[in-house]
C-alpha cells in the first residue's frame, strides 16, 4: 500500500500497518507531546532532528558490523566530529534554543542515529563537563568550562582501577602535594592503581578529571578531583609519566575506547585540584570547604538521574521495534482454515510487550520527577542546605538500579517477542542490549547502590520509631507499625498503598532481623552483612512502591486536560503496570495484605481484560514515542513496516556475498572434503 508522507515523499506501508494505524483510537501526537513535556518541546525537537539528520550525514555507507575494531573507532571519531560541529554550530546558538542544556535528553537521543553503540566523547558530555561544572571554584569554572564546551580540550572521568570500581575510598592513586614546586604528583604504586574503563580515555582524550587520595603533609584526606592533562594538545601523544591505551573488546560499547591509564609520578599544577569542595593552600595547608563529605561524589548522583531518562528511551526503542514487527509477523495456525494471526494477537505476546511500553511512560514520568527533585536539591545546596541531599542519593541510587535493570529485563524480552530475527544485529535489539546491561553495572553497581538506599531506610525506621518526622518519599513508613495486614481493595490507589504497605513490612523485618544478630551478640557491621539479602528487597520495595505512586499521579496530573481518548489509553497503561507487578509479587501482597486467592483470580482476570483493551492501540502508542527510523536503526522497526524487503537488503551487504565462492573453500574445506588436508 502506497501512503503519502507529509514531506511529500511517499512511501510504502506494510498493510497491516496501515491497518493497525487505522484501529487506534486516541490522537497520537497528543501522547507524544505529554511524553515531550509538552508540544514546545516535540517542535523544537523535531527541528533539531531535522537539522541534525535531514542530510544523512549520520548514515553508514558500509554496516559498521563489518569493519575491524580499529575501523569502528575511527569512524566513530570522524561522525562524532560531525555531529559534535553541528550541536556547537548549528543549534546551541540557534535562536528559540537558548534553553537547551548541552546535555539535552534530545542530543542523546539524535547520536543514537550516529552511533550505533557509543560516541568516544559521550563520557566527555555526560561525566567531564558536569564535574568540571560541579566540582570546581568560579575561576576555576571561567578557565575550564568555555574550553570543554568549545572542544579546545575533550576529555573523561577518570575513577575507577583494576583493583576497585564500587569502593571508592579502597582507591589507590596518589596525588601528593609537593609544596616546594605547588604541584601535585599523580602515582600509580601497585598494578592494582591502575585506572582502568574510563569511556573515551584509550586514544580520544587529551584531559581528564582523575579521582585520586589526596596527600599533603603527610597526611591522606581521602579521594578527591583533580583536572590532568594526559596528552600533548598538539600533538596528542601522552605525556610523559603517562602510560595510556585501549582496554581491549568488551560486550558492547566498542566504539567508546574505555581505556586504562599509569602514572608515573605525574606533576600538574597546584590549581588543577578541583577546589569546590576543598582546598590545598601554597604551603599544603588542607581546607575542608564543603559540608557534607560527598559532595565529591556528585557527578554519580548526576549521571544516576541522567540513566533513568536513558532507560526510558532505549525501552521506547526496543519496544517499538518488537510492536512494529509483531503486528507485520504472522506465524502458526490456532484455528484451521483461518489465516495465520498477526503473532500480535497473542495474548502471550501481549504480555510480553505491552508491559514494556507501560514500562517506558513509567520511567519517563519517573525520569522527569526525579530531574525535577535533583534540581531542587542543587539549589539547597547552592544555598548551603544539605539536608536534602541523603534522600536525593537514596533515591537516585535505588531508581537507577531498579530501572536499568528492569528495562535490561524488558529489552532482552522484546528480543524474544522477534523470534529469530530479533536476534539479527539488523534488528538493532542486540545492540540496544548490551548498551543497557552495562548500566546495570556502571555509574554504581545493582547491589551496591540498594544497599545505600536501604541504609538511608533503616535511618529512616528509627526516625519513625522515634516519632521523629520523615521526608515525603518515606512517609508512608509512619502507617508501618500497624501490625494487621493491610485490607486489598485493588484499585489503583490500593495497589499503591498496598506496595508501600509491603516495602515498610520488608524494612520492618530488615530492623527485626539486625536487631536479633545483634542481641545474639554481633556488632552492627556483621548484623547488617547478615541482613543484606533482605535489605536488598526492601530497597527494591521502597523503589517500586516510589515508582508506583510517582506514575499513577503523573499520569493524572499530565493528562488532566487531555481529550478522553487519550487520558484512558494513558490510565489504561498506568493501571496494565499496576496490575502486572501486583500479579509478579503475590507472595509479598500475601504477606503483607489481606489478598486472598479470590483477589488473584480477579487481578488476573482484569489485567488480561487490560490487554485485550489496550492491543488495538498498540502500534499508535509505539508510534507515539516518535523516534525516527535513523535512530530507531532496525530492519525490524521501521515506521513502514517493510521487513523481510530490509532484512534481505541488510543480508545482501554482507562482504560474504560478494563473491560466489569464498577463498577458503579452495584452501580448507575441499582438500578437506577430498581427504588430502
Ligand atoms: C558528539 C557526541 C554527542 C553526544 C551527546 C550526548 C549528550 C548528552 C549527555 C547526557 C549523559 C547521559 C548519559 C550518561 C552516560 C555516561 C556514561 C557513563 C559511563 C560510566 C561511568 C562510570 O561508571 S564512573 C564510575 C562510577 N563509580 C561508581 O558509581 C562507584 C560506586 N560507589 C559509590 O558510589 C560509593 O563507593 C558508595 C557505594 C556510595 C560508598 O561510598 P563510601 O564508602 O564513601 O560511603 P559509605 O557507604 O561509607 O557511606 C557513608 C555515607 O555517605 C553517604 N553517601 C554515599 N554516597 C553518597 C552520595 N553520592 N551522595 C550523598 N551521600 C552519599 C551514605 O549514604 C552514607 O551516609 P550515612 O552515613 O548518613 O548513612
Ligand atoms: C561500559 C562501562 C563503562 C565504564 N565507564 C567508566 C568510566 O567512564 N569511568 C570510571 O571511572 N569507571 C567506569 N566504569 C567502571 C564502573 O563504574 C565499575 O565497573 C562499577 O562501578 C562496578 O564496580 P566494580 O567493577 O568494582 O565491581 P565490583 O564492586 O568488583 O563488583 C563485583 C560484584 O561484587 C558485588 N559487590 C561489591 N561490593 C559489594 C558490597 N559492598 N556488598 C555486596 N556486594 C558487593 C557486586 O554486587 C558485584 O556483584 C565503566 C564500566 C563499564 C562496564
Amino acid at each position: 500500500m502506497k501512503i503519502k508522507m507529509l514531506a511529500g515523499k511517499t512511501i510504502e506501508i506494510n498493510v497491516d500497518l496501515v491497518k493497525e494505524r487505522a484501529k487506534c483510537n486516541f490522537n497520537i501526537r497528543e501522547v507524544t507531546h505529554i511524553l515531550d513535556g509538552g508540544e514546545k518541546n516535540t517542535i523544537q525537537r523535531k527541528k533539531i532532528e531535522d537539522i541534525s539528520l535531514n542530510d544523512g550525514q549520520s548514515r553508514d555507507v558500509i554496516p559498521e558490523e563489518y569493519l575491524s575494531p580499529k575501523e569502528r573507532y575511527e569512524n566513530a571519531v570522524k561522525k562524532s566530529c560531525i555531529y559534535a560541529r553541528i550541536i556547537k554550530t548549528e543549534l546551541m546558538n540557534m535562536t528559540g534554543l537558548e534553553t537547551l542544556g548541552f546535555n539535552s535528553p534530545v542530543f542523546r537521543r539524535i547520536a543514537d542515529a550516529y552511533f550505533k553503540e557509543v560516541t568516544p566523547l559521550l563520557a566527555h558530555f555526560g561525566m567531564f563537563v558536569p564535574t568540571i561544572m560541579g566540582q570546581c571554584t568560579p575561576e576555576q569554572l571561567a578557565h575550564w568550562l568555555p574550553r570543554a564546551l568549545n572542544f579546545e580540550i575533550v576529555g573523561t572521568y577518570v575513577q575507577t582501577e583494576l583493583g576497585h570500581g564500587t569502593f571508592i575510598r579502597g582507591l589507590e592513586t596518589t596525588a601528593t602535594y609537593d609544596p616546594q614546586t605547588e604541584e601535585f604528583v599523580l602515582h600509580s604504586p601497585t598494578l592494582s592503581s591502575y585506572k582502568w574503563w574510563a569511556g573515551g580515555l584509550g586514544k580520544t582524550v587529551n584531559y581528564c578529571v582523575v579521582v585520586a587520595q589526596l596527600y599533603t603533609k603527610g597526611v591522606c584526606h581521602g579521594v578527591h578531583t583533580f583536572i590532568v592533562q594526559i596528552r600533548d594538545e598538539e600533538t596528542h601523544m601522552p605525556l610523559p609519566g603517562i602510560r595510556v591505551g585501549d582496554i581491549g573488546p568488551k560486550m558492547g560499547y566498542n566504539t567508546g575506547d574505555n581505556g586504562f591509564l599509569v602514572f608515573n609520578h605525574h606533576r600538574i599544577p597546584r590549581e588543577n585540584m578541583m577546589m569546590k569542595n576543598a582546598q590545598v593552600l601554597k604551603d599544603g595547608t588542607y581546607v575542608k570547604v564543603a559540608r557534607h563529605e560527598k559532595l565529591t561524589y556528585g557527578t554519580m548522583v548526576y549521571v544516576r538521574v541522567m540513566l533513568v531518562n536513558e532507560m526510558a528511551f532505549n525501552l521506547a526503542k526496543a519496544v517499538t521495534i518488537a510492536v512494529r514487527y509483531s503486528a507485520v509477523r504472522r506465524q502458526s495456525q490456532p484455528k484451521p482454515n483461518q489465516p495465520e494471526p498477526q503473532v500480535l494477537d497473542y495474548l502471550t505476546q501481549q504480555h510480553k510487550l505491552f508491559i514494556c511500553i507501560a514500562t517506558a511512560h513509567a520511567l519517563q514520568f519517573t525520569s522527569d520527577w526525579l530531574y525535577k527533585t535533583f534540581t531542587s536539591v542543587l539549589a539547597d545546596i547552592r544555598d548551603d542546605k544539605i539536608d536534602t541531599l541523603p534522600e536525593l542519593h537514596a533515591l537516585s541510587s535505588c531508581l537507577k538500579a531498579i530501572c536499568t535493570s528492569d528495562c535490561a529485563a524488558f529489552i532482552e524480552i522484546c528480543r524474544f517477542a522477534c523470534g529469530g530475527h530479533g536476534y539479527m544485529a539488523s534488528s538493532n535489539l542486540s545492540m540496544i542490549y548490551s548498551y543497557v546491561s552495562a548500566t546495570r553495572t556502571y555509574e554504581g553497581d545493582y547491589t551496591v547502590l540498594l544497599l545505600q538506599t536501604a541504609r538511608f531506610l533503616v535511618k529512616a525506621w528509627e526516625q519513625v520509631e522515634k516519632r521523629r518526622p520523615v521526608t515525603s518519599t518515606i512517609s508512608y513508613l509512619s502507617h508501618a507499625f500497624d501490625k494487621l495486614k493491610k485490607p486489598w481493595d485493588g484499585s489503583n490507589e490500593g495497589i499503591i498503598r498496598a506496595f508501600q504497605r509491603v516495602a515498610a513490612g520488608k524494612i520492618s523485618a530488615c530492623i527485626n532481623c539486625i536487631r536479633y544478630h545483634q542481641k545474639s551478640g554481633k556488632d552492627f557491621e556483621d548484623a547488617w552483612q547478615l541482613t543484606t539479602i533482605q535489605l536488598v528487597a526492601a530497597a527494591e520495595a521502597h523503589c517500586r512502591a516510589v515508582i508506583y505512586d510517582t506514575y499513577y499521579n503523573e499520569t493524572i496530573r499530565l493528562t488532566a486536560s487531555s481529550s478522553p481518548n487519550v487520558k484512558s489509553v494513558m490510565e489504561q497503561l498506568c493501571t496494565l503496570y499496576l496490575l502486572y507487578w501486583s500479579l509478579e509479587r503475590t507472595g509479598d501482597l500475601l504477606r503483607f495484605t489481606s489478598l486472598s486467592e479470590k483477589d488473584i483470580f480477579d487481578l488476573q482476570q482484569r489485567y488480561e481484560k487490560m490487554l485485550a483493551v489496550i492491543r488495538p492501540n498498540a502500534v499508535g502508542l509505539v508510534d507515539a514515542f516518535d523516534i525516527r527510523d535513523e535512530i530507531l536503526n532496525s530492519t525490524l522497526g521501521a515506521y513502514d513496516g517493510r521487513v523481510y524487503e530490509r532484512l534481505m537488503e541488510e543480508a545482501l551487504k554482507s562482504p560474504l556475498n560478494a563473491e560466489p565462492v569464498n577463498s577458503s573453500f579452495h584452501k580448507h574445506l575441499k582438500p578437506f572434503m577430498q581427504g588430502k588436508l
